[in-house]
């Protein structure tokens, strides 16, 4: 790989977008307003929720994002660009203004997650790496907070996935994003020192095989440490490794804190079973039974189901990997472009496909709660000028089959996105990691159990206001009348 002094992310764009800058710049488009907006089509996993993340790296990523020399000398190399459009993107900063969602707030298909709005050359080059590290952190949130939905009141989970990870900055940044999802802690030191995400660790085969003998290993590394949790499934789970474990916690003593054991083959709820029999035999009534091998939500809940006695879990490749489904697929759209009278129009793309149509316009998502248990009604997105915090009553209706449909009263509104950055300047507090996965958890908590079900959940209302729906309907309709306009123009050209 080439060395670069002064390497910067203004490069970790797709040619596309340098592409439409200089487009933009040549005829005279790119200083036009722009509002673009984030969103995905499908909640991931088929879950009933996502947990939104990413947010603190999109903000990292924008401060002080420009052409340094070196991307510019690489750019003139290709040969693609003249020399007045890098000397144009030599002077270029980004003057974006961006509301998000915070952190941990959840989130559903459909609705705007992050809307970035500036001049539309701007908007348009910073489009890959925003949906770049929101498709990863909020897809690797929300499995975790599957994951950590199935197991048991007490027990704590660890993300073990560096290894398996999409190379270094996912093991990184999705750790982090699993923490937020509701992980207790991570075997990634780095992680740990760059977020204070809380770390765990026990040992590896290896360790035995080292030593070519369990008790010689396990002695050793309780001579070396105060908190050890013995890898037992080296040789024979339950002939050699939990009895070896015993008689070296029992020689210890006081001197070491005997966590418990770790399996990571077999049987494990047969075999769980057995160990706690022995623990409990030898008097280490407390002491933990770790699990790690390929698990995932389904394996845990069918474990439970079983009857299984583990009371830690070890999650590497299915968590780091988003294992079932592997991208969350979210797309930045345009939604309102100033038009050459300085007016924003709204804009939409539509399609025969009703799930790759957009909706138009600068829009608010609102979360609608009922006041008296502070329990979701579902989320309601309406135009930027409407306020529906002020309304007694909501008439809130599924966007495609409207006949399903409420009236809400005595209701709480508050509004998702929230301004922060003003024209290139970060006006928002970043929260604590701890914040940021405490609030997730509230959010959940407040959710109805039937959106919270791993499988088959029920589908979490996100509506439109009426006004929002009329003026779709109304630009669908005008957009097809301009393309039927134009479709008889080019045939009756091909005629003459
Ligand atoms: N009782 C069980 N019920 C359901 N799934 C289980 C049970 N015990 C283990 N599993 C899961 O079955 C899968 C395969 O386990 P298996 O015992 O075959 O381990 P393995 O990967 O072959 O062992 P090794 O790591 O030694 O190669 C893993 O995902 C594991 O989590
Ligand atoms: O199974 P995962 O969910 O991906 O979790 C990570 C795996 O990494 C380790 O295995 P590995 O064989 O790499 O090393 P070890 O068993 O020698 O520690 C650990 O024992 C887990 O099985
Ligand atoms: O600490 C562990 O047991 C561990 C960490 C990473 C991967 N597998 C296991």
């Amino acid at each position: 790989m080439k060395e670069y002094k002064d390497d910067s992310l203004m490069l970790h764009t797709d040619l596309y977008q340098i592409n439409m800058l200089q487009t933009y710049w040549e005829t005279g488009m790119d200083q036009r307003n722009a509002v673009f907006e984030i969103f995905f089509r499908k909640n991931p996993f088929e879950n009933g929720y996502a947990i939104f993340a990413g947010l603190e790296r999109v903000l990292d990523y924008f401060n002080n994002l420009k052409f340094t020399d070196q991307d510019l000398a690489y750019l003139k190399e290709t040969g693609i660009y003249q020399d007045d459009f890098l000397a144009y993107l030599k002077e270029l900063k980004l003057k974006l203004t961006v509301r998000s969602m915070v952190e941990g707030e959840l989130c559903f298909a459909s609705e705007p997650l992050m809307q970035i709005e500036g001049p539309l050359g701007h908007c348009q080059l910073v489009e890959t790496a925003v949906l770049n590290i929101i498709n990863y952190q909020t897809l690797i949130a929300t499995k975790a907070s599957r994951i950590r939905s199935v197991v048991g009141h007490g027990d704590k989970v660890s993300e073990f996935g560096t290894r398996r990870a999409q190379e270094l900055d996912a093991a990184i940044w999705g750790t982090r994003a699993a923490y937020i999802g509701g992980f207790h802690s991570t075997s990634n030191v780095r992680a740990g020192k760059l977020f204070g995400i809380p770390i765990s660790g026990t040992h590896a085969h290896s360790l035995v095989q080292a030593y070519r003998d369990e008790y010689k290993a396990f002695k050793a590394y309780a001579e070396t440490h105060k908190d050890v949790v013995f890898l037992v499934d080296t040789y024979d789970t339950l002939r050699s490794g939990v009895p070896t474990a015993i008689q070296v916690a029992k020689e210890m003593g006081d001197k070491i804190n005997f966590i418990g054991v770790r399996i990571d083959s077999g049987d494990m709820a047969y075999q769980s079973k057995r160990i706690r029999e022995q623990l409990d035999e030898a008097g280490f009534t407390d002491a933990r039974i770790v699990a790690s091998n390929d698990l995932d939500e389904k394996t845990i809940l069918n474990l439970r189901m079983q009857g299984a006695k583990i009371n830690d879990w070890g999650i590497g490749t299915k968590i780091i990997t988003a294992f079932d489904q592997p991208a969350l697929g979210a797309v930045y759209k345009l939604v309102s472009i100033e038009d050459k009278n300085g007016v924003m129009m709204p804009t939409m793309k539509i399609s025969s496909n009703a799930e790759k149509m957009t909706t138009p316009g600068v829009k608010q998502v609102w979360r609608i709660t009922r006041n008296k248990d502070g329990k979701s009604e579902g989320d309601y997105i309406a135009l930027d000028d409407e306020a529906p915090d002020k309304m007694d009553e909501l008439f809130m209706f599924h966007p495609v089959h409207t006949y399903i449909n409420k009236t809400v009263r005595d209701f709480d509104a508050r509004p998702l996105l929230i301004d922060v950055m003003k024209e290139g300047q970060v006006t928002y507090e970043l929260p604590e990691i701890n914040q940021i996965r405490d609030y997730a958890s509230k959010n959940y908590n407040a959710l109805w159990d039937e959106y919270k079900r791993i499988l088959n959940p029920e589908q979490y209302p996100v509506d439109l206001s009426q006004k929002l729906y009329d003026e779709k309907m109304a630009s669908i309709k005008a957009l097809r009348e301009k393309i039927q306009v134009k479709v008889d123009r080019l045939e009756k050209n091909n005629v003459s």
